[in-house]
């Protein structure tokens, strides 16, 4: 499989008037050619500064270092200005949760999405149209000339949202990050533009990291998912392993707030407690104060990480095989034996569901 991000011991540090602020820890992050790479977790834990550093949107008070941070074969981390011209925002593109606020509100979409064409100063002024207009009729809004002329207020969330995708892929990228490009838009839409982003990601081969803290819309398009929590990602592994056969009390916990499919309206739980301070670096587990299954060693030391198969990874003590046994919750263990059936292939459906 070929890598086409690569991040090792990624640490993002803001200085703030309190002093620093370690909101990215030595994260590891690979993303695949073609693949759909979940990144999820509460509020603050860095999925969001995580990913700006591939972009170089980081506030200017931020620092940024790595053992590797690199896109193929270029290191983001030391790119000449022409190299950052041909890579970010063209090669690694992005889309984010409000297009609103992402759109300039005086000027026709059309012509934003002209814009956003990193040569369109080489192309005539025909030519250029026509390809805007195939782009816009490409992320599935009727009319294209019509709606080349109009201006952001006069569309609906969903095909604002169509537009910014319609940005982000003019220029064929090879990376899409998408900051939850669908937390703002009401069910139905919110299919559709999952839909529009899993047929643009086969058709041009994309690679995506996709950001949310939705397990539903994880559910539906995510190849494989990394946990975030405080920083650092503590579980990592294929959308089977994570929603079968998940390990870290963390990942029980955000799958046991997911309103179930057959029980839609059951009481969901919620997780204890509130994500650490993120000025501060704890002994042990940053997770330890929170988590019901703690051990005496979470608060002494950081877990190791364990691997559990080629592609599931997990930061907890409760994999050392000194821990005494356990019990996961009981919605996680009916989890763990739908794994085993779909291992055995008894349950060999290809979706995942919440
Ligand atoms: N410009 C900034 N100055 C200071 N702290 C910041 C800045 N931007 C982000 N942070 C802090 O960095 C931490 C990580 O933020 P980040 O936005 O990456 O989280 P997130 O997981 O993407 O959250 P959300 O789901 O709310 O977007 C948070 O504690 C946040 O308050």
């Amino acid at each position: 499989m070929v890598k086409v991000i690569e991040a090792k011991k990624l640490q993002v540090t803001i200085q703030t008037n309190e002093g620093p602020l370690y909101a990215v820890r030595g994260v590891d992050l690979d993303l695949f050619q073609g693949e759909t790479l979940a990144l999820v977790g509460e509020s603050g834990s860095g999925k969001s500064i995580a990913t700006h550093s591939l972009m170089g949107l980081l506030p200017k008070n931020a620092k940024v270092t790595a053992d590797k941070l690199a896109f193929g074969k270029t290191d983001l981390l030391n790119l000449t200005k022409s190299q950052e011209q041909q890579i970010r925002g063209a090669k690694i593109s992005m889309i984010f949760q409000d297009p609103l606020s992402a759109l300039n509100p005086t000027m026709r979409v059309g012509k934003q999405i002209a814009e956003a064409l990193t040569h369109h100063q080489h192309i005539s002024h025909h030519e250029l149209k026509q390809r805007v207009l195939r782009q816009i009729k490409d992320v599935g809004i009727p009319n294209p000339s019509q709606t080349y002329r109009k201006y952001p207020h006069q569309l609906s969330g969903g095909q604002r949202q169509r537009i910014l995708i319609a940005m982000a892929l003019i220029d064929h990228p090879e990376v899409l990050i998408a900051d939850e490009p669908t937390t703002a838009l009401d069910v139905t839409i919110q299919a559709q533009i999952l839909q529009l982003l899993k047929q643009q990601k086969q058709k041009y081969g994309l690679s995506m990291i996709f950001i949310t803290h939705d397990m539903g819309v994880v559910a539906a398009i995510a190849d494989r998912v990394a946990v975030m929590y405080a920083g650092e990602i503590i579980e990592v592994g294929t959308a089977e392993e994570i929603f079968y056969h998940p390990q870290h009390p963390y990942t029980w916990g955000l799958l046991e707030a997911v309103p179930s499919e057959q029980n839609p309206d059951e009481k969901l739980f919620t997780l204890p407690g509130t994500p650490p301070d993120l000025k501060t670096i704890s002994k042990g587990d940053p997770f330890a104060p929170r988590n019901p299954y703690a051990l005496d060693i979470d608060f002494e030391q950081k877990p190791p990480v364990f691997q559990l198969s080629d592609t599931h990874f997990v930061k907890s003590w409760l994999l050392d095989k000194r821990t005494p046994a356990y019990t996961p919750p009981e919605t996680i263990q009916k989890r763990w034996q739908t794994f085993k059936a779909r291992q055995r292939g008894r349950l060999n459906e290809a979706s995942i569901s919440v």
